[in-house]
């Protein structure tokens, strides 16, 4: 893919950009059968592969400049734009109607007065002194910071919008909700507005407090005919082209497998259990975010209760009902979850965040009796590492799905299968 900011060194986050397609998924494939080549016994899906631009479903604009000039984009890397302001509106991994969005929101800033917050060690207070002793930061200070430090746009496959505000304090929310009904306008697919509260000046994206403007309070972002609601601080795969055939291939083999009882853990708004319910099937998803956990109860909520001539997912509104009828969602730490109980299901599905499931958790799945885990990825090396703590789960069946084309970041789904220790002959 060719992209003028990379060319000119005012962005290097696709690092594998200036590779054609089927050379960085062939770069992907040798790294993570490396990582697995102890298993031999694996049998690899050709790997999936979406578009190789506009992708992206979700934006994370830096906000600098200023009120009467905002640049939503980053800060530029090291190299001949360090530290400058560099505008990426137009970044090609985003679809056109993310990319449509910028300018309004960009307006957003200058009608509504949101000062760029200022990132620079100057604007903290420390200033040229005596290295090691540190200012007092004065309200004066505070304001010359500015307000506004991201802002996130989420866009469904339906068109619609959710915009959430990274802001610094409360300080510009009576604005922005004056001039939410031009925004509105402006943005005829905005579902949902948000301001979240991130006070500290650190390198965290957002902060814990979340104040929803609009009447909507979710994004519906329709996967495979399942329509999954994502609140603010849900977390949603980026790639939703791609995210639809993991989905799918878990469905697929969960029903190949055809456990009677299936964990989802780390199940977000509830993609894999959904995708994976079936009449007669116990499924329990387990996620820390209550949010999500609120959205995956919704979807459930819906499927079962469905018009009567409806088909979603090739199935009618009789079959979801029976197969939302044992699904339930519950708030809390996985590992909590699966060391408190001493039930197991038949399968367990995983998709952690990169730093993988940890040893707690894969020794208490090796010593379970579930008889397959499904483990979704975003980092090989956890994966690696999880699977060597589990080694009664032998990984039978993997595929690599390219969620993040122009970077060497992937998503792997692995089938692990317990090994049937063969009796000693007699
Ligand atoms: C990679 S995402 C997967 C989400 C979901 N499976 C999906 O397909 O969208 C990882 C999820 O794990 C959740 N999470 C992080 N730490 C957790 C923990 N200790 N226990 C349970 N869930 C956790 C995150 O909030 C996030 O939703």
């Amino acid at each position: 893919m060719q992209c003028p900011h990379y060319d000119a060194g005012r962005c290097r986050s696709c690092t594998l950009i200036q590779l054609d397609r089927p050379t960085q998924v062939a770069g992907k494939e040798a790294h993570v059968r490396e990582l697995l080549a102890v298993y031999d016994d694996v049998t690899w899906l050709p790997a999936v592969t979406g578009a190789e631009s506009g992708f992206r479903n979700k934006a994370k604009m830096v906000v600098t400049g200023t009120v009467e000039e905002p640049v939503l984009g980053i800060v530029g890397p090291p190299g001949p734009f360090a530290g400058q302001s560099v505008d990426l509106t137009d970044c090609g991994l985003y679809p056109p109607a993310l990319q449509a969005a910028f300018g309004p929101l960009a307006e957003l800033v200058t009608r509504a007065r949101l000062r760029p917050y200022d990132l620079s060690p100057a604007a903290q207070g420390g200033g040229p002194g005596t290295p090691g002793r540190r200012r007092k930061v004065t309200p004066r200070d505070a304001a010359r910071r500015g307000e506004l430090k991201h802002v996130l746009v989420t866009l469904s496959p339906d068109g619609e919008l959710m915009v959430r505000l990274v802001l610094r304090s409360t300080e510009a929310v009576a604005r922005i909700r004056k001039h939410l009904p031009w925004l509105q306008s402006a943005l005829p697919g905005l579902a949902v507005l948000s301001v979240n509260v991130q006070p500290v000046h650190a390198a965290v994206l957002e902060g814990e407090q979340e104040i929803v403007l609009t009447d909507r309070e979710t994004l519906p972002m329709g996967v495979d005919g399942v329509t999954l609601h994502l609140r603010p601080q849900s977390f949603f795969q980026t790639n939703t082209e791609v995210a639809a055939a993991l989905y799918r291939q878990a469905r697929q083999w969960v029903g190949e497998v055809d456990p009677g009882s299936l964990w989802d853990l780390y199940c977000g708004v509830g993609g894999f259990a959904l995708h994976c319910a079936a009449p007669g099937r116990a499924v329990t998803g387990i996620e820390i975010s209550a949010e999500a956990v609120a959205s995956a109860t919704t979807t459930a909520g819906e499927l079962a209760a469905l018009p009567p001539d409806a088909v979603v997912g090739g199935q009618d509104a009789a079959w979801w009902r029976d197969a939302m009828a044992d699904v339930r969602f519950a708030a809390g730490d996985a590992t909590g979850f699966a060391l408190g109980t001493d039930a197991d299901p038949e399968l367990v599905v995983v998709n952690p965040p990169r730093r993988g499931i940890g040893t707690e958790l894969a020794r208490r799945l090796e010593a379970s009796n579930a008889q397959h885990v499904l483990y979704s990825s975003c980092h090989a090396t956890t994966l690696a590492r999880d699977l060597a703590e589990m080694p009664s789960l032998r990984p039978r069946r993997a595929v690599l799905l390219d969620m993040f084309p122009q970077t060497d970041h992937y998503e792997v789904l692995v089938l692990l299968e317990r090994e049937v220790v063969p009796h000693p002959a007699r």
